[in-house]
């Protein structure tokens, strides 16, 4: 059995845990990567997370079912006192603080709160640190759907840059890691490459920490110039995406002349990511020049959409977000008339014995008496997710850059002895008639 820790990002567990990635929600789009620790005994203080929206001891992040919501602590007030006096150097602190233990006393806070969830690569894209232009949640999702990224796959990634990348892909490789009894299967794996060494470094330590060792390798390297082999059996990918300034340069190291980083048994399938059309036309030509076909390039134009229902009509009178005025003029006239036959019985009834102040109060007691028994009745009665129109707005806020991405497919290798086994596999039967009427198949592999 391997020790290995398995990945948050893969097999999270119930519950957080020493040493494990976990990633605050401060506020939507606010998320915040932390390590959680046991105590520091030397340095307690180290052991507290300081936001905007209050501390958080490790202690209350700890061993809590994921996704628990977690209220801010604050340094008791008894606690925040002898820390002042000893800073202060006075002399009366010295008897009370003479058995004094260092650690500070944390209680609730009252007000400030955090949600504590598992790493997932969408979380990790929103809260890491930039050290690039990264490629966002939107736009990896649809490279990676594209060009059909599955577990068991492998990826060629150039270059990391943050490693928002390299995580999506990790994660949509992911099939085992080497040296746990999954060998039968193949496993995925991402080849990530930068020539930046301390960004190579950053990624690759990002990596360990994260547990996706045996699943990405981080390779210090300048692909226009060295390219993507590994030696003589690797990476063989599977699929290529290129985050690079000029990807045309790297393109040609990606042909299956041996030795060749693709994979000779599947179609290659690439993505190139530019941010500007005089760069997609340079990759475009090259790709064209190397063979690489189905050439389709998608321009992205991201917008968010608020879907929601839009209740506007006197019936949703009462119940709470909705527009209770009247939807059209049948409506109004409806209500109008309603109102007026509500007021005439009630003035036809009965002896008219009341003042007329006394018969208003009346009145307006009987209305809203009603009022309230048919908003009762409409509220046991309505779907309210189902009344009104579906109406749709976008909201410009989303996180992304024009971009525009390239795809295109490399035929898998082809040699003489696969023409060969497949002519003799998927040999090709015609029919023909005799002077009977029989129809016999005849195998014309020969005649060709
Ligand atoms: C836009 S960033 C990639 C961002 C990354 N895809 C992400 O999601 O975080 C481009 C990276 O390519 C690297 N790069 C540029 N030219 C390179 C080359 N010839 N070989 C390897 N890496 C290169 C840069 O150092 C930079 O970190």
């Amino acid at each position: 059995m391997s020790s290995r820790k398995p990945s948050p990002f893969f097999t999270p567990g119930p519950t957080t845990y020493p040493g494990s990635l976990a990633m605050l929600s401060l506020k939507r789009d606010l998320q915040m990567p932390v390590v959680l620790q046991t105590p520091n005994p030397t340095d307690p203080t180290a052991s507290v997370i300081h936001t905007r929206f209050g501390s958080f001891p490790h202690t209350t992040l700890l061993n809590i079912p994921w996704g628990s919501q977690v209220i801010a602590s604050q340094q008791s007030k008894r606690d925040a006192a002898r820390g002042k006096k000893r800073k202060r150097g006075t002399a009366d602190a010295a008897p009370d603080d003479a058995d004094d233990n260092d650690s500070p006393v944390f209680e609730t806070a009252s007000s400030g709160f955090v949600h504590v969830l598992p790493p997932t690569p969408e979380l990790w894209t929103a809260g890491l640190q930039h050290r690039t232009q990264v490629v966002y949640t939107p736009d990896y999702s649809f490279v990676l759907q594209r060009l059909r990224v599955r577990p068991g796959d492998v990826v060629i990634e150039a270059g990391a840059g943050s490693g928002s990348f390299t995580h999506a892909a990790a994660r949509a490789v992911f099939s085992g890691y080497p040296g746990e009894g999954a060998e039968k299967r193949r496993l995925g794996q991402v080849f990530s490459f930068e020539y930046h060494e301390p960004r190579c470094e950053s990624v690759r330590a990002e990596i360990a920490e994260h547990g996706l060792e045996g699943v990405v390798e981080v390779n210090y390297r300048d692909v226009y110039e060295e390219g993507f082999t590994l030696g003589p059996e690797a990476p063989r990918a599977d699929a290529v995406f290129l985050d690079l300034p000029a990807p045309w340069l790297a393109l040609r190291h990606l042909s299956r002349t041996e030795p060749s980083p693709l994979n000779p048994a599947t179609t290659t399938r690439i993505c190139t990511f530019s941010p500007c059309i005089e760069q997609v036309q340079r990759t475009v030509t090259t790709l064209r020049e190397l063979g690489w076909t189905s050439i389709v390039m998608y321009e992205l134009q991201h917008r968010r959409l608020d879907v929601r229902r839009e209740l506007v009509s006197v019936a949703y009178d009462g119940l709470r977000g909705v527009n209770s005025n009247a939807a059209s003029v049948d409506e109004a006239l409806t209500r109008l008339r309603h109102l007026e036959e509500k007021t005439m019985e009630f003035h036809g009834k009965g002896k008219d014995t009341d003042t007329p102040a006394k018969k208003e109060k009346k009145g307006k007691d009987a209305v809203g008496r009603d009022k309230q028994e048919a908003i009762r009745r409409r509220e046991r009665e309505l779907q309210v997710w189902k009344e009104g129109r579906l109406v749709h707005r976008t909201e410009q806020d989303i996180k992304t850059h024009t971009s525009y991405l390239t795809f295109a497919v490399l035929p898998r290798a082809w040699s003489k002895e696969d023409e060969e086994r497949c002519r003799k596999k998927w040999a090709v039967k015609t029919d023909t008639e005799d002077s009977n009427g029989d129809v016999t198949m005849k195998d014309d592999d020969a005649e060709v």
